[in-house]
C-alpha cells in the first residue's frame, strides 16, 4: 500500500468546472500531484491549461464561476476541501502562503508598506513596543534584499517597482512563517533583474526555512532554475 504519511500537500483527481453560457463545464479534470516538505515544485504548461485554477482551488480562493466538482485536496492529512471560511482563512494565515501574479493587488495602494506589515506581522506576533516592531520589519525587509528598510516602511505601493513590491509580500509572508508557499507566476510583471532577485529570493527561502513551494508558471527558465520538480499541465490536465 502507498504511504502518502510524509506529504505537505495532495491533490487527488481534482476536477474544477468553469460556468460558461450558464453551462458548467468540467476545465481541470483528474489532476493529481503532492508537494513534500521543503521542495519547490513547478507546475507549468501553456497559458490557459487551468494552472491558476489549481492553485486558487488549494487555497480555498476560486472566484464566482468557478469550483471544485470532484476530487479532494489534502494539507497534511487533513481533506481540507471541506473547510468552512473560518478554517480557510486560518489555513492561508498559518500554513499556506499565497504570491499572487501582480503583486499590486496583494497590495492596498493607499496605505504605507509599514502600515500594512503591521498589519500582517500583528496576526502572528505579540504586541511589542514601537521600536522593536520597527526593527522586527526591518529584519524582514533586509531578509529580502533591501539594504535602505526604513525608506521601504515609508512608501506607498505606487512608489515601489513590481519587483520590490513582489519582495515587500515575500517578506510580509515570511513573518506568518508558512509551511508552503504558492507562488502563481510571481515574475511574470518583472523585468529581468527583479526576475532573478525574486527567484534567487524564493531558493533562499527554501534553504533558510524549509519552505516548500508550489511553483505556478509558464516561464521554462524560471521552471528550470528552480524546481527540483516539474509537473506538465495541457488542457486541464496532467500530461507528465
Ligand atoms: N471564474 C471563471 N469563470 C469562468 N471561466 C474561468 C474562470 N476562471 C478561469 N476560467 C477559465 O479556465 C481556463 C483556465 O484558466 P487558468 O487561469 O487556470 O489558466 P492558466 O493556466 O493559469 O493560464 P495563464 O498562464 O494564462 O495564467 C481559462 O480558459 C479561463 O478562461
Amino acid at each position: 500500500m502507498t504511504t502518502f504519511a510524509n506529504s505537505l500537500l495532495r491533490i487527488e483527481q481534482l476536477e474544477i468546472s468553469c460556468q460558461h453560457d450558464g453551462k458548467w463545464r468540467p476545465i481541470v479534470q483528474d489532476v493529481s500531484f503532492q508537494v513534500f516538505p521543503g521542495e519547490i515544485v513547478a507546475l507549468t504548461g501553456p497559458s490557459g491549461c487551468g494552472k491558476s485554477l489549481t492553485a486558487h482551488a488549494i487555497v480555498g480562493l476560486l472566484e464566482a464561476g468557478s469550483r471544485v466538482t470532484n476530487g479532494q485536496v489534502f494539507y497534511q492529512d487533513r481533506d481540507i476541501l471541506t473547510y468552512n471560511i473560518h478554517d480557510w482563512q486560518q489555513l492561508r494565515r498559518e500554513e499556506i502562503a499565497l504570491l499572487i501574479q501582480h503583486s499590486l493587488n496583494g497590495l492596498n495602494p493607499i496605505r504605507t508598506v509599514r502600515k500594512q506589515m503591521v498589519e500582517t506581522v500583528s496576526q502572528r506576533k505579540q504586541s511589542t513596543s514601537k521600536k522593536e516592531l520597527d526593527m522586527y520589519l526591518c529584519s524582514l525587509l533586509q531578509q529580502v534584499g533591501f539594504t535602505d528598510p526604513e525608506s521601504v516602511l515609508a512608501s506607498y505601493p505606487f512608489q515601489l517597482s513590481g519587483g520590490m513590491r513582489q519582495r515587500v509580500l515575500l517578506a510580509m509572508m515570511v513573518s506568518l512563517q508558512p509551511k508552503i508557499l504558492i507562488a502563481d507566476e510571481p515574475t511574470t510583471a518583472l523585468d529581468v533583474i527583479n526576475r532573478e532577485r525574486v527567484l534567487s529570493l524564493l531558493k533562499k527561502l527554501q534553504h533558510d526555512f524549509g519552505l516548500a513551494v508550489l511553483l505556478i508558471s509558464h516561464d521554462q527558465q524560471s521552471v528550470k532554475r528552480l524546481a527540483d520538480r516539474v509537473i506538465q499541465m495541457d488542457r486541464g490536465a496532467i500530461i507528465r
